[in-house]
């Protein structure tokens, strides 16, 4: 076991092992990740390993899904203790291609995500989704697993995905991981690590602030003077811009919710030169 996980860099090898696998009748679950791991990736790692036997991890840090102007450049690269992480962690399988495994020469093809993709981050961030829908139409494919996992620290991007599993009728169940939190209620992120010491001191304001509007909505308060109320708090804790402090239908992501619909919180806020999401349900 000490070998493990068992890296690989090509789509042919990851497909080896996993027919491999398929042959002994074991079922795979398969997490996508852009590495830099922390306890949010390993918890949605342990919760694969519940659902299935073997559990397979991507590390791809995917150049398509950063605008020009983002952190591509600058997003961490640790691949050696990525991969100490998983093995603590029982993780079998490592798929780590280059871009040039992803993207060869001549590749063309781009899926998008109406809707669901507009708005929030996807007004933000143009682009990014069709990025990330691209991607992880090609992880899904590549690996064939039974399960796939993502965060609901990114809800935006897990309903995106979602939608284009079940448009494009890819035959893999796509399932939520709840987001992982420091004490404080800061969501675990990887780009956390770019806050200095001062805006990690205010970062859980985002957190407690949601909480706050949820409760406020719960006990009847109008939710536009809620949302609108949230967004000065950051500013005033000294977030700056917040992109965004929105009330959404927790499936569809669109605007007010109907009456007996779940919603969902989502906002997205800059500290200083790190953007930060989070949301939870209503
Ligand atoms: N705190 C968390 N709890 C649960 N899942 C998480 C958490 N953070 C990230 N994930 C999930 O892990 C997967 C890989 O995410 P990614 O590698 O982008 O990590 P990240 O920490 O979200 O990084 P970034 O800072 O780029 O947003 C995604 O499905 C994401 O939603
Ligand atoms: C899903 C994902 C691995 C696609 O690159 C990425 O967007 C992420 O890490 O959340
Ligand atoms: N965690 C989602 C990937 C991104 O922000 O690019």
């Amino acid at each position: 076991m000490s070998d493990l996980p068992r890296i690989v860099r090509t789509v042919a090898d990851l497909r080896q092992q996993v027919a491999a696998w398929r042959a002994e009748g074991l079922t795979v679950a398969l997490v996508p990740t852009m590495g830099a791991l922390h306890e949010g990736h390993l918890s949605l790692m342990r919760q694969g390993a519940e659902m299935c036997d073997r559990v397979v991890a991507t590390i791809f840090v995917n150049p398509t899904q950063f605008a020009p102007s983002e952190d591509l450049d600058s997003y961490p690269r640790r691949e050696a203790q990525d991969v100490a992480a998983l093995r603590a962690a029982g993780v079998p399988l490592l798929f780590a291609p280059d871009v040039t495994e992803m993207y060869p020469n001549g590749f063309s093809t781009t899926v998008t995500v109406a809707t669901v993709s507009e708005g929030l981050c996807g007004a933000r961030r143009p682009g990014h989704f069709a990025g990330v829908a691209t991607v992880v139409a090609k992880l899904l494919l590549q690996a064939l697993p039974d399960v796939a996992i993502f965060g609901e620290k990114d809800y935006q991007q897990l309903q995106v995905i979602r939608r284009m599993a079940r448009d494009l009728d890819i035959p893999v169940r796509i399932e939520g991981g709840e987001t992982v939190r420091e004490a404080d209620g800061l969501a675990l992120s990887s780009r956390n690590a770019y806050l200095t010491a001062e805006e990690r001191a205010a970062a859980p304001a985002l957190h407690r602030v949601l909480v706050e509007v949820a409760a406020r909505i719960r006990h009847g308060a109008a939710p536009a003077q809620a949302l609108a109320d949230a967004a000065a708090v950051l500013e005033d804790e000294g977030f700056g811009p917040v992109e965004y402090v929105e009330l959404r239908d927790a499936e569809t992501l669109a605007p007010d919710p109907a009456p007996g619909r779940p919603g969902r919180l989502l906002a997205a806020a800059w500290l200083g030169k790190t953007r930060l999401i989070d949301n939870i349900a209503v």
